[in-house]
């Protein structure tokens, strides 16, 4: 069944937004896996809008699930920190700086033999490597070139095709992409704006689907629903 891993950055976004430490991200962790997760996410980015540097440190020592840190690993900081903490999986976002928030995936083409690099530096330290990309059987093509583990299909387009009402059409690509990188041998993880309405369907037609990372509309749903409930409502959509 394919797994569900928590992305907790806006329980980070709450917390900053007052200074001090509620509510705390290190207990939301434990708490998302002792409610079911299957993973926590985190993505801290260079100005530490959301989750913070250090608290990847201090999220490492209470997982029990999978650890898995996104972020840009043209920056250095980056690539020391997962180095540091060694998370059971790295994901590499090409996010360029201020950003709202990921809106692409690598061109895997042109930027094979700097990612063939950067994922050896990762795999040499034992942590499994997922590299951000779009919907494009050309570019699973080009990650599989790359040494990558996993890729992570990209699905904010499919949530904005499903919300429109076509679901069918919005899927179709990452069917496609899906199956190309199964037959090449990659992991398949995806992730960005799925939610309660969009994340069955998707998992459904998705063949050989590893792990789907979820936190925005997660963590809004449990500001009504409650976050132990919340995190139910999603493993159960992918339990079908
Ligand atoms: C790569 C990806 O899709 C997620 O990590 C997403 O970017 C979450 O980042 P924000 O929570 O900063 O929007
Ligand atoms: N990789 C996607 C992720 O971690 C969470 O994205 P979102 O659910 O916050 O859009």
């Amino acid at each position: 069944m394919t797994k569900l891993s928590v992305n907790i950055n806006k329980i980070a976004t709450l917390r900053n937004s007052r200074g001090g430490n509620n509510p705390d991200v290190v207990k939301a962790a434990v708490d998302v896996q002792r409610f079911g997760a299957d993973g926590v996410t985190i993505h801290p980015r260079p100005d530490e809008r959301h989750i913070r540097y250090q608290d990847a440190r201090d999220i490492k020592s209470i997982i029990t699930t999978e650890y898995n840190i996104e972020g840009n690993c043209q920056e250095q900081k980056f690539v020391d920190l997962v180095l540091e903490v060694k998370p059971d999986q790295v994901t590499l976002v090409p996010d360029v700086l201020g950003q709202i928030t990921s809106n692409h995936g690598w061109d895997t083409v042109q930027h094979r033999d700097y990612l063939r690099e950067i994922i050896t530096v990762f795999k040499n330290a034992g942590i499994r490597v997922s590299i951000f990309v779009d919907p494009v059987v050309a570019m699973v093509e080009g990650a599989a070139e790359t040494g990558t583990d996993r890729i992570e299909l990209y699905t904010e387009a499919y949530a904005h095709g499903f919300a429109a009402g076509n679901k069918e059409a919005a899927v179709a690509p990452y069917a496609a992409a899906a199956k190309r990188a199964l037959e090449l041998g990659l992991g398949l993880n995806a992730g960005h704006d799925l939610d309660l309405h969009n994340l069955k369907y998707f998992a459904q037609n998705i063949p050989g689907l590893d792990e789907v990372s979820i936190g925005h509309a997660l963590i809004a749903d449990a500001l009504y629903l409650g976050l132990e409930n919340t995190v139910q409502l999603y493993k159960r959509q992918l339990g079908f």
